[in-house]
C-alpha cells in the first residue's frame, strides 16, 4: 500500500511540506527538534487521524493554527492505480476522511492504510501493561478477521452492562444469567480469533527474530484472560462475590495477555535494551509479514530512530531485513551515514533532510 505523494499541513513544526516518497525505503534525517518524528506522526495521522505521541489533538496541530491536514495519493490495491486520500482534523473536533471522492469512517481508513510503528513506545510491548499487548494482538485480528470489529464492539457493550450491574452491588440472578450467556458467547469467539492469530504469527516471528538477532530463544504464549481448562460460566459464578465487591468483571478477554519470555523468564526482566528493541521490532515486522501473507497487501512501516540502541551489525541486519520485504518504510535517524551503507544499489532508497520543518530530498 505505498504512499506515492504526501502533503502535510500544520502539524507541529511542519507548516507545509509536499513530497513524493520512494515506494520502498525513505530515510528522513535531521538534527534534534527538526521535525523527523513529526513527519512519521503525519503519516500516522493519515492512517488513523491521530498522533502516536499525544492523545490530545491540540498538541499536534501547529501552535496558533486551527486545523491539520494530510493529503496523499496512495496505491491502495497495490496495482499501480493511485487514489486520493485526505484526512483533516480541526480544533473544534471535526474530522474529515475522504478517499477517492467519498467520505469514509475510521475503521475503513484503518484497514485502507495498515501501519506498523516502531518507536521507543514499542518497548511497552515487553515492559508495559497487558493492554498494550492486547492492542498488538487485536491489530492483527482486526486486519485478518472482517467480523472482529463488530464482535469486539458487541463484547465491550456486554462487558459495560455487566459491570454497571455489578457496581449496583446486587444483581438479579436471572438477569445475570442472560448477560453471562452473551458474555461467554462473545468471549469464546474473540478468544479463538486471538489464539488463531498468535499461532499464525509465531512462525513469522521466529523467522524474523532469527534474521535480526540470531540465536535468541524467545517464546510467545497467549493467555486468554481466564483459566481455559475450566468452563467460563463456572468461573464467572465462582468470581461473582469478588466481582460484586470490586464492581467489575475480573476474568474474560478484557484481561487477555501475550507472555513474552526468554529462557523461561519474562523478556522484560532478562533482555538488554538492544535485544528488547530487536524482539519488539520482530513482533511488529512479523505482523507486517503475516498481514502480507494473508491479504497480499503490504503495511507501511514507520520506524523512528532505527539506529538508536543498536550496534552497527544489528542496524545492518535490520536494514537487510527491511530491504528483503516489499513494504514501504519511513525511517528516521539523526545521521544518514549511520544507515547509508546498508542498502543494495538497486534498492529504491530516498533520502530527505528536514530542517525546522522544511523537507528537502538530498538523494
Ligand atoms: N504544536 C506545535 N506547534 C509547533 N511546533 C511544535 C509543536 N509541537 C512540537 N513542536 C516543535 O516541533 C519540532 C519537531 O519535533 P520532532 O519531535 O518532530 O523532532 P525530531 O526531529 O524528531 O527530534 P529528535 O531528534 O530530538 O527526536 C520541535 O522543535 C518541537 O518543539
Amino acid at each position: 500500500m505505498p504512499i506515492r505523494s504526501l502533503s502535510v499541513k500544520k502539524i507541529r513544526n511542519i507548516d507545509a511540506v509536499s513530497f513524493e516518497p520512494s515506494e520502498r525505503i525513505n530515510i528522513i534525517y535531521g538534527a534534534n527538534g527538526s521535525g523527523k518524528t513529526t513527519l512519521l506522526e503525519s503519516v500516522h495521522f493519515l492512517g488513523l487521524t491521530r498522533s502516536f505521541r499525544t492523545n490530545q489533538f491540540r498538541y499536534l496541530v501547529t501552535s496558533s493554527e486551527r486545523e491539520s491536514l494530510v493529503f496523499s495519493k496512495i496505491d491502495a490495491a497495490g496495482n499501480g492505480q493511485l487514489k486520493p486520500l485526505g484526512v483533516s482534523r480541526g480544533l473544534d473536533g471535526d474530522v474529515a476522511i475522504r478517499f477517492n471522492g467519498n467520505s469514509i469512517d475510521l475503521s475503513e481508513l484503518a484497514s485502507l492504510v495498515p501501519l506498523q510503528l516502531i518507536n521507543t513506545d514499542t518497548f511497552e510491548l515487553l515492559e508495559g501493561s497487558p493492554g498494550t499487548r492486547r492492542q498488538f494482538i487485536d491489530w492483527g485480528v482486526f486486519h485478518s478477521e472482517p467480523v472482529f470489529i463488530q464482535l469486539w464492539r458487541a463484547f465491550k457493550r456486554v462487558l459495560q452492562q455487566r459491570n454497571s450491574l455489578l457496581k449496583c452491588g446486587k444483581i438479579d440472578p436471572v438477569l445475570r444469567q442472560v448477560w453471562d450467556q452473551e458474555f461467554i458467547q462473545y468471549a469464546e469467539q474473540l478468544t479463538s480469533m486471538r489464539e488463531h492469530y498468535i499461532e499464525q504469527l509465531k512462525p513469522d516471528f521466529e523467522e524474523i527474530l532469527l534474521k535480526l538477532v540470531g540465536d535468541l530463544s524467545i517464546t510467545l504464549k497467549f493467555s486468554a484472560g481466564w483459566d481455559q481448562k475450566r468452563p467460563l460460566d463456572e468461573l464467572l459464578a465462582e468470581n461473582l462475590s469478588r466481582d460484586l465487591k470490586q464492581g467489575f468483571t475480573s476474568i474474560g478477554p478484557q484481561r487477555a495477555d501475550l507472555k513474552v519470555k526468554s529462557e523461561g523468564i519474562s523478556a522484560a526482566e532478562r533482555l538488554s535494551r538492544g535485544q528488547k528493541k530487536l524482539v519488539v521490532s520482530a513482533l511488529k515486522l512479523a505482523q507486517g509479514a503475516l498481514f502480507h501473507r494473508l491479504s497480499n497487501r503490504a503495511c507501511v512501516y514507520l520506524i523512528d530512530d532505527l539506529p538508536s540502541e543498536l550496534d552497527k551489525h544489528h542496524s545492518r541486519l535490520f536494514c537487510e531485513f527491511l530491504e528483503q520485504t516489499n513494504n514501504q518504510c519511513f525511517i528516521t535517524c539523526v545521521d544518514p551515514e549511520s544507515l547509508s551503507r546498508f542498502w543494495e544499489p538497486d534498492t529504491a532508497v530516498a533520502y530527505f533532510n528536514i530542517e525546522a520543518g522544511q523537507l528537502v530530498q538530498t538523494h
